[in-house]
């Protein structure tokens, strides 16, 4: 597969473009990862695009999302993989996700016990893919909005985030938590994890903004006639 498109949906822009030829940025790789329909892709779209997409269909093989953010004074680029969660949109992929990634974030729905039960699964994906066990990896319970159908507790999210050394944070895609914005929050506190955890330096290679999705070739999706990875 080829490597994704270095230029993708980003609210944050540098405003000097003498600065984006001269220079190098590092860049992180962080793998979105959950049941469907969880809300991996609006979460990413909102952290990326600023916004709770309107409308969303279930995402086969992967998109791709990127941002850049200040650390300490450096520029960094999050480049999120948002990927399917449904098994017959993801099956030919997994090994494509995994591969030089700097980060997972594991996402659940609180309204859904299943979503939440089935994270052992994702974990054991995870450990099977990955060599290095020492990546920073957070889980993130969505849908907060939905106070009243709450299936799943902090407490008990709490404890098996603590089982696993991740930290927990329950969210809402769609509604603005707290007084701040935390699903930026969310993923700055990655972006530091990553900036002092380790790094792969690459030049960077345009400013413009796009969004790409790569599809994926499987035999079950019978009508869908393109592949392109
Ligand atoms: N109320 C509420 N709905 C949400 C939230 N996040 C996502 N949704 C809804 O949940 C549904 C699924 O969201 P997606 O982001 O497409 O889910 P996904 O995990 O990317 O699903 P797959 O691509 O199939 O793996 C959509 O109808 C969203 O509008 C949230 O925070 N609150
Ligand atoms: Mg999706």
């Amino acid at each position: 597969m080829e490597s994704p498109p270095s230029s993708l949906e980003s609210s944050t822009q540098y405003s000097d473009s003498s600065f984006i030829s001269s220079q190098t940025i590092r860049i992180f790789k962080i793998i979105v990862i959950g049941e469907k329909n969880v809300g991996k892709t609006c979460l990413t779209f909102r952290f990326c695009g600023g916004s709770f997409p309107e409308r969303t269909e279930a995402t086969i093989g992967v998109d791709f999302r990127e941002r850049s953010v200040e650390i300490e004074g450096e520029r960094i680029k999050l480049q999120l993989w948002d990927t399917a969660g449904q098994e017959r949109f993801r099956r030919s992929m997994i090994p494509h996700y995994y591969r030089n990634v700097h980060a997972v974030v594991f996402v659940y729905d609180v309204t859904r016990r299943d979503s939440f039960l089935g994270l052992p699964l994702w974990l054991e994906e995870c450990q099977h893919h990955i060599a290095t066990q020492d990546i920073p990896r957070i889980l993130v319970g969505n849908k907060c909005d939905l106070q009243d159908n709450i299936k799943v507790t902090t407490q008990e999210a709490q404890q098996f985030a603590d089982t696993h050394g991740m930290p927990l944070f329950e969210t809402s895609a769609k509604a603005l938590m707290n007084s701040g914005d935390h699903i930026e929050a969310i993923f700055l506190t990655l972006a530091h994890k990553l900036y002092s955890h380790r790094s792969m330096t690459v030049p960077t290679l345009s400013h413009q903004q796009a969004h790409t999705t790569i599809f994926v070739k499987d035999e079950s999706l019978s009508n869908e006639g393109n592949c392109y990875c």
